[in-house]
């Protein structure tokens, strides 16, 4: 049988997964709670004092909840009779069945993944249980003004954009590689503008993100974007001419910057004939902070296309038509929201499995996605990606990720330690970043 390195756990005092659970869980609670106190006119407007009830028992939900991790009790089943709830609770049993001397999994005596996960479940069960607040978005403002606070990187990016797409016929195979490329680490680097990092603080892109990459080059560790590109001209080496024009995936992660950068660089996959269809991928209830749900990702489109600067409102109007015509498409699944380990997936949600099986590239983005496509894992940085992914091979698949937690496979030999020894932190600042592929299709 193949043994796997542990997965990572908040046993290891002052371990970065310790540190989470102890501080930064916290911290985001009482936030949550702050936000719905605050809005209690809201919800006297619009539900009476039905409202105003449904605030006060989901606030001592949330209560108790923070007291029960920061005491390290039991994690306990679901009750809320959702969508997910019995998946939620099936896999309660699983992590209880490889505890030692059948102790119950507790928050800090359990996967670092799936109590992390398991934070952002209940506080939507504290919303579920009382079904007059039960659509509030916990962290929309926080999200809504991590998107405002961005106003001058997007209306850059936009410019860009639409500058490119005027001379896009002229372009010759080379430029339009160095765009892809640019476009490309423009989304990536989006990525370290999450709030669950943070804490929910502003961390939000203030600078113009198309003239820092050459700077930032240095550190992306991992850079498969020739193998991205490869599978997007159909094989062809930079001077042939061919485009794949097939289907993109986009596994999106945050709001707010972000978001705008991936739906940037999939207006240019389209615009270029890269491809001919990209289907955006997001969560179906408040995630990780700043996690895109259905709502957020409408929302940008419509506040884009609203803008005051000619360049951002083309760029929303183009991207709305997109949807309309079924260029591009949005899809939830509530796989997403569980903490299953994507190796899963296809047991667990063959459906979407069999969804991304259609595509012939799929992007994830983000730590998160990381950390679920190598089952959050103490791999050696030396293990190749494909072993970490356990068998996660549904299409050809790259990730765009900026690193904020301790896994990170794939590198030259050396090249971890000698990071260790400058920079203890580099797994976790957001630092660095990898553009790590992987393909059913390439010879191993
Ligand atoms: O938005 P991302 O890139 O998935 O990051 C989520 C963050 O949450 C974490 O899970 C830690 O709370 C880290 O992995 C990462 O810092
Ligand atoms: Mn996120």
């Amino acid at each position: 049988m193949l043994r796997y390195p542990f997965c990572f756990s908040c046993l290891y005092f002052r371990s970065f997964a310790y540190l989470t659970v102890k501080d930064r869980l916290p911290t985001i609670l009482t936030k949550v709670i702050d936000t719905i106190h605050r809005n209690k006119d809201k919800f006297f407007e619009e539900h009476g004092e039905e409202g105003v009830q449904a605030e006060k028992r989901a606030i001592s939900l949330l209560s108790k909840l923070r007291n029960e991790l920061q005491t390290d009790k039991p994690v306990l089943a679901l009750t809320d009779n959702v969508v997910d709830t019995d998946m939620w609770n099936q896999y309660l049993q699983r992590q209880q069945a490889l505890m030692d001397d059948n102790e119950p999994p507790s928050w800090f005596k359990s996967p670092w993944l799936y109590v992390e996960c398991y934070m952002y479940r209940k506080i939507q069960e504290s919303l579920h249980l009382n079904p007059p607040i039960c659509d509030f978005d916990v962290f929309k403002e926080a999200k809504t003004k991590s998107f405002f606070e961005s106003q001058q990187p997007i209306m850059a990016i936009c410019t860009y954009l639409q500058e490119l797409n005027k001379n896009m016929d002229d372009l010759s195979e080379t430029q339009l590689l160095e765009h892809f490329l640019k476009l490309l680490q423009v989304s990536l680097w989006g990525n370290k503008c999450d709030l669950s990092i943070s804490a929910g603080q502003d961390n939000s892109q203030k600078a113009s993100p198309v003239d820092s990459l050459e700077d930032l080059k240095p550190f992306i560790l991992v850079d498969d974007s020739n193998l991205v590109w490869s599978v997007l001209t159909n094989g062809k080496i930079p001077g042939g001419s061919s485009k794949l024009q097939g289907r993109v995936d986009i596994v999106l992660d945050n709001a707010g910057f972000e978001l705008v950068t991936d739906l940037i660089f999939a207006d240019f996959l389209v615009s270029s004939g890269l491809a001919s269809k990209v289907c955006f991928h997001g969560k179906s209830m408040p995630w990780f902070v700043s996690d895109t749900t259905k709502e957020d990702f409408h929302w940008t489109i419509r506040q884009t296309l609203a803008a005051n600067h000619k360049w951002m409102s083309k760029s929303g109007a183009q991207w709305q038509c997109y949807l309309k015509d079924g260029t591009w498409s949005y899809y939830d699944h509530p796989f997403w929201t569980l903490p299953h380990e994507f190796c899963d997936m296809a047991a667990d949600a063959p459906d979407l499995y069999a969804t991304l099986q259609k595509s012939d590239l799929v992007f994830f983005k983000g730590d998160l996605n990381y950390r679920k496509l190598t089952s959050d894992r103490d791999w050696g940085h030396t293990e190749p990606f494909e072993k970490a992914l356990r068998g996660f091979q549904p299409a050809s698949l790259c990730s765009l990720r900026t690193l904020k937690a301790n896994v990170q496979v794939g590198l030259q030999p050396g090249q971890g330690e000698n990071l260790t020894a400058q920079e203890p932190t580099w797994m976790t600042s957001g630092k660095y970043a990898v553009v790590q592929f992987s393909s059913p299709h390439r010879e191993q």
